[in-house]
């Protein structure tokens, strides 16, 4: 019991410090929008500089030289607050105010840059050994409890941070600041229009956070362990995790999150220190992983309740590059591969083959992050996973059966780690993948029970009985094993190539682009990012494997948090979108070519990993496409100069100079009406306290046009989500006399019911054929296969049908968001009629169509209807709709309150009154509801 208390003290000291960074996390998220992965690094850099003043007597601020100087403590307290001070300004200036509409992904990694660039900065300053931290706080009075003396400095640590959080609590709650941040993180937009400036209240949050969290680590002395440049920046992996309950939002939650963490981690310490019956296994790591389990946990249970938060302007990701595995392409930079495998000798060689090896790892996250658009920061450990089982089973199997055997072993560990991101997103994400890798190298390569404590020895690859030795002698990098090295990279890249220009890369595109309109497009999000998941984590394996092989040895640091960031960094700053910028990446890659010449010719390796942040930090603030985005915007601008000084800019469809006679009317289709294709009972939406749709009756027969009206706000779009299930919705729901109410929008849409939205839904990555060609393919991991060895297979009819029909097969190859709104409206109808309908559900079609194209679209409906689809328009342009409709069905206020054809429904008062109130009825009932419609 007493030593419970003991560590019970012990743990509520670390939990304080864990709380504290949460806490900031917390304040800087509401008031910046920004999840800072660098909260604890910019306090641990005032922390060295508390160290140096109280050990030492100097004072050694960055970038100047030291001073001797001798203060007493509440100045040298005062000194280190000031520093903290000054690097939020600074972070604020530089990074987080320039990158406020950036993509969330941008931000993320500008914070993993800063992470980068203040702990290998701290390196170069103070260096990188160890250095043990004096207790600050007072040691009295000496507590004892049921006989067990407690830890009186981490009682009062604990204290002080309850107290600082309440403070947090009350100037968030109470204070005109506390007021903007609240203000701004719930829409900041508004909040800027009501005269709060976002730019003050992200500074304000962020100098709060920074100079609290300083002031916790500089006061925590022992309680934030020995002082070396990456031990107290990662305490913001337990701290994420609170903060992750406390739901980014409550500061009362945050801090008993924190606190509980740091009891429970430190009781695991007690129990796997002392306890017999403690697995022997479980003895190592475990504590680290404890964040791991618990943010899964937070996250699955309330990911979706965890508030984004809305920035005023946000900006999309760079636009992915579809390679297509050109000749000449492919065979120039195989050739300047092959060129420097067998050019090259010594400490050059191994920088070759460590370059390609690592473009594997650079192909992962270009899969995952740049096509899918997922932040992964556990490709590392991906990399050690497959190296490490190499070392296990490279005697035993043959190769390239071992490593791919190996790979697949880091491949089934990325498809768990995908399973939090069916729920999940974004920069929770990152932080889940951040928290698995911090547990994967603690709990798994740096425990004894997993691994060889004498050294895990990789074997060298034998083929068919041939050893090909990657190290012999002296030389540390042979000629043979690099071409094997080579001859693998070369075919995998190819065959990522294949993917990412096949079905596979399309479904990946539009997962990126938008979930909602993928889902209803046919594609199966969850089994997309899953597939994304193992490819990418297969490809992070083989990359892992082949560099193990190199290394000859692994030991728990070769792929732990740090070189996953890292890697991340180079892979961005060449450029994560595109495959040409993997190659970049991989010349950068740690230990590749491009570090062997500047530890060999410029003596620079130590600048390295600074460099690294710094880079990463600037290319997300100048260049999100990397230096392969810039090289190719610049061969880009050269080639037009060349072709005659033409500018280079996106392709977009311009309508006719002067708008063309309408065209004639639609000769009259012989339009079957059949039996009922779709019907809704009693459908009833309802929103927290408002019913939207109440209990509303609808059929619509085969080769119908039926016409669903109402004022804004009238319900017609929430009907159209509840029976494509894109919300929450009672009453039952069938399509071609089957019940089709309890499936979901993917379902129902295999099921043959189709639908366009109101706000286009295209995906953006897309050229209009491939918007529309996407819906029409299944993908899986049968379309993985077939993408690999045949990624250009032939369009299906449907596809080509649809384009026709719409008029869109001259502008099919143009990046769909080129086009103007009308136009983006008909590829969406486009993509719904592609996917071969019983019932098409059209929100507002014609809205930003001029009258010309209004009046091919009404023929191009009725051509539609004509082929035996049932259809459901919502338009607002009545003139389209009660010429082309066959039944009205008018909604007001979630009710329907008529239904006929369209000359009974333009008579009826209860219309006539809804739409425009008793004053005008009768003067409209002259008039007609057509031009009322049109005015609108
Ligand atoms: N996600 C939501 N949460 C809460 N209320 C909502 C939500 N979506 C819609 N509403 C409300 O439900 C009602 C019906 O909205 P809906 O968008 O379905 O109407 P609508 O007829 O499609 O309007 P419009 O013609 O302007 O598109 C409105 O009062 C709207 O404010």
């Amino acid at each position: 019991m007493s030593n419970f208390l003991v560590f019970l003290a012990l743990g509520l000291g670390l939990g304080a410090v864990y709380s504290s960074l949460a806490v900031s996390i917390v304040v800087t998220y509401r008031g910046t929008g920004v999840v800072n992965f660098a909260c604890a690094a910019m306090a641990t850099l005032p922390v060295y500089v508390f160290n140096d003043l109280t050990a030492n007597g100097q004072l050694s601020l960055p970038f100047l030289p030291s001073l001797a100087l001798d203060p007493p403590l509440p100045v040298a307290v005062l000194i280190s607050l000031t520093e903290g001070a000054l690097i939020a300004l600074l972070v604020h200036l530089v990074i987080f105010y320039p990158l406020r509409n950036a993509p969330e992904l941008a931000r993320v990694v500008a914070s993993i840059g800063l992470f980068l660039a203040i702990t290998q900065g701290i390196s170069l300053r103070y260096g990188a050994e160890q250095r043990p931290l004096l207790p600050v706080l007072p040691e009295s009075p000496e507590l004892t409890v049921g006989g067990a003396i407690l830890n009186t400095p981490r009682l009062w640590l604990a204290g002080l941070v309850v107290v600082l959080s309440l403070a947090t609590s009350l100037w968030l709650a109470r204070t005109r600041w506390g007021l903007a941040v609240r203000a701004s993180a719930e829409n900041e937009r508004a909040a800027a229009l009501a005269g709060i400036s976002p730019a003050k209240v992200a500074f304000v949050s962020l100098l709060l956070a920074t100079v609290s969290t300083t002031l916790v680590f500089v006061l925590a002395g022992p309680t934030i362990g020995l002082l070396t440049p990456t031990a107290p920046p990662m305490l913001i992996v337990p701290a994420l995790a609170a903060a992750l309950l406390g739901r980014l939002r409550s500061i009362g939650w945050t801090l008993l999150a924190g606190l509980a963490i740091g009891v429970a981690s430190a009781q695991i310490t007690y129990f796997s220190s002392v306890e017999p019956w403690w697995p022997t296994w479980a003895r190592q790591g475990l504590g680290d992983a404890l964040p791991f389990a618990i943010i899964v946990v937070a996250l699955f249970l309330m990911g979706r309740r965890i508030p984004g938060r809305a920035a005023e302007v946000t900006v999309s990701l760079p636009s992915v590059v579809v390679p297509r595995n050109r000749l000449l392409v492919v065979v120039l930079t195989a050739g300047l591969g092959l060129v420097a495998v067998l050019g090259t000798e010594g400490v050059y060689r191994y920088g070759v083959v460590t370059t390609l090896a690592s473009l594997l790892i650079m192909l992962s996250f270009v899969v995952l992050t740049g096509a899918v658009g997922q932040i992964s920061l556990a490709q590392a450990a991906f990399a050690g996973a497959a190296g490490f089982a190499l070392s296990k089973i490279g005697d035993a199997l043959p190769f390239p059966i071992s490593m791919i055997v190996a790979a697949l072993a880091a491949s089934a560990l990325g498809v768990l780690l995908g399973l939090p991101a069916l729920r999940i997103r974004g920069v929770q994400l990152a932080i889940v993948s951040l928290a698995a890798a911090l547990a994967i190298q603690k709990f798994v390569f740096s425990n004894s029970a997993f691994t060889d404590p004498g050294g895990n020895f990789v074997p060298s690859p034998s083929l068919f009985g041939w050893e090909i030795a990657p190290q012999s002698g002296s030389v540390i990098a042979t000629r043979e094993f690099c071409l094997l090295v080579f001859a693998v990279v070369l075919v995998v890249t190819l065959l990522v190539g294949n993917v990412l220009r096949g079905e596979t890369g399309r479904h990946f595109l539009a997962v990126r682009s938008n979930e909602s309109a993928a889902a209803f497009a046919g594609i199966d999000v969850a089994r997309t990012k899953i597939v994304a998941f193992a490819v990418s984590s297969f490809l992070a394996g083989l990359g892992g494997s082949l560099l193990s092989y190199t290394r000859g040895q692994l030991d728990g640091g070769s792929y732990g948090v740090v070189v996953g960031l890292t890697f991340l960094a180079v892979a961005y700053v060449g450029g994560i979108t595109s495959i040409g910028g993997a190659v970049v990446a991989s010349v950068l890659a740690p230990l590749g070519v491009l570090y062997v010449f500047i530890d060999r010719d410029l003596n620079g390796a130590s600048w390295y990993p600074l460099a690294g942040g710094l880079l990463l930090i600037v290319t997300v603030l100048q260049n999100p496409s990397g230096i392969a985005g810039q090289f190719r915007r610049d061969l880009g601008r050269l080639s037009a100069r060349l072709r005659g000084g033409r500018r280079v800019g996106p392709a977009t469809a311009t309508p006719p100079a002067s708008a063309p006679a309408a065209p004639d009317p639609e000769p009259m289709l012989r339009r079957e009406i059949g039996g009922t294709c779709f019907e809704a009972r009693g459908v009833t939406v309802r929103y927290s306290g408002l019913v939207a749709v109440d209990a509303v009756d609808l059929e619509v027969r085969a080769g119908e046009i039926v016409g669903l009206i109402g004022p804004n706000g009238a319900g017609k779009t929430s009907f159209v989500d509840a029976i494509t299930g894109f919300c929450k919705a009672d009453g039952t729901i069938s399509l071609g006399g089957r019940e089709i109410s309890r499936h979901g929008p993917t379902r129902r849409a295999h099921e043959g019911l189709a639908r366009t939205w109101q706000n286009t839904e295209l995906f953006g990555d897309l050229s209009v054929a491939d918007n529309v060609r996407v819906a029409t393919e299944r993908g899986g991991l049968a379309g993985l296969a077939r993408d690999a060895v045949r990624p250009t297979r032939p369009v299906k009819r449907s596809v080509t049908d649809a384009l026709r029909l719409l008029a869109l097969d001259d502008i099919a190859d143009q990046p769909a968001t080129a086009l103007s709104l009308g136009r983006q409206k008909l590829v969406g109808v486009a993509r719904a009629l592609a996917m071969e309908p019983r019932m098409l559900c059209l929100d507002e079609p014609a809205a930003g169509l001029d009258s010309y194209e209004t009046a091919e679209f009404a023929g191009t409906l009725r051509r539609i209807a004509s082929s035996g689809v049932g259809c459901l328009l919502i338009d607002h342009d009545m003139g389209l709709v009660l010429d082309v409709c066959d039944r009205l069905y008018v909604l007001e206020f979630g009710e329907v309150i008529a239904v006929g054809r369209p000359d009974e429904v333009r008579r009826d008062p209860r219309v006539i009154q809804a739409y425009l109130g008793s004053a005008a009825a009768s003067a409209v009932e002259t008039s007609g509801l057509a031009t009322e419609g049109q005015r609108r």
